[in-house]
């Protein structure tokens, strides 16, 4: 990896708040320092409400941290993200438009003529299997097709940045394991920095080149940090079967159970750390 380039995303001491209805302040977040280097995929795994999104928020500049700063190839962030592209759980094509007509719209509110925009569009939706597929409308492709069309419809913007919030969460396995698999293709081919929350550790190491730990909430931290042995190019289902694999995913969840648990008791009460 070279280190001349700056990094991509940074984050300094971040913590993050927010006043709840009754005026109270509940502290999501406390000091996350993380790091995402040029063309590194870094996936954050934690907990039940403990913070991944509104860490992925933060880097996006939809969420303000109450201390601590956020840099964007070392600039500070003021505003939303414009170097970023996401991918969430939830669908975000309009359901009135083509599968190429919603690629094409990233490139169209940036001014590119509708001609070149539908060729562009055309050449991702091939590159993401679905070239047949132009004409349909969402409703009329699966949940796993419809998360491709999202993925070019990010891709063809060409962004320096990818954020994903759990983008294969409603998927089944198999799909899961399909997409996983077209996103390292799709990445292997320029390498963008990718910020990934999942709270699935397989996929985490299956994908990343570093895993990142967070505790249970309130004041979330992040409490752990690991570099992922395993070679690229890399099949996500062959990578499940190698002992590198294991041996980290034990390392990992030994310190990921106990918040799991502490997780799952909290998030069944009130909020509690409220300051
Ligand atoms: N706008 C908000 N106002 C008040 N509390 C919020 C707000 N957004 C998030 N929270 C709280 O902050 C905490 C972190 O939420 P966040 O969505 O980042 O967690 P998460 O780790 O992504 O959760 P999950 O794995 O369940 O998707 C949660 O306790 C949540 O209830």
């Amino acid at each position: 990896m070279e280190t001349t380039k700056p990094t991509a995303v940074a984050l300094d001491d971040a913590t993050v708040a927010f006043r709840l209805a009754d005026s109270r302040v509940y502290t999501a977040v406390e000091q996350a320092r993380l790091r995402i280097e040029h063309g590194e995929f870094v996936a954050i795994v934690g907990p039940t409400g403990c913070g991944k999104s509104t860490l992925l928020n933060v880097a996006a500049g939809l969420l303000k941290p109450a201390s601590g700063a956020v840099r964007i190839f070392d600039q500070p962030l003021t505003g939303l993200n414009r170097d970023a592209g996401y991918l969430f759980q939830a669908d975000a094509l309009f359901p009135w438009k083509t599968a190429i007509d919603n690629v094409a719209i990233g490139l169209e509110i940036k001014g590119a003529p509708r001609a070149h925009a539908l060729e562009r569009a055309q050449g991702w939706l091939t590159a993401v299997g679905l070239g047949a597929f132009a004409g349909r409308y969402p409703h009329m492709l699966s949940g796993g097709q419809r998360k491709r069309v999202g993925l070019a419809q990010v891709l063809i913007r060409d962004p320096k940045i990818l954020l994903m919030d759990e983008p294969f969460g409603p998927l089944d396995a198999q799909t899961r394991q399909i997409m996983g698999n077209l996103l390292l293709e799709l990445w292997n081919a320029d390498r963008k920095a990718v910020l990934f929350v999942t709270h699935d550790l397989e996929e985490a190491i299956a994908l990343a080149d570093r895993v990142v730990i967070m505790s249970a909430g309130p004041s979330a931290r992040i409490i752990g940090d690991w570099r992922v042995p395993l070679a690229r190019p890399r099949d996500i289902s062959e990578v499940r079967m190698e002992k590198e694999f294991h041996a980290l995913h034990r390392e990992i969840w030994s310190v990921l159970k106990d918040e799991v648990m502490k997780g799952y008791a909290q998030s069944s009460e009130a909020p509690i750390g409220v300051a």
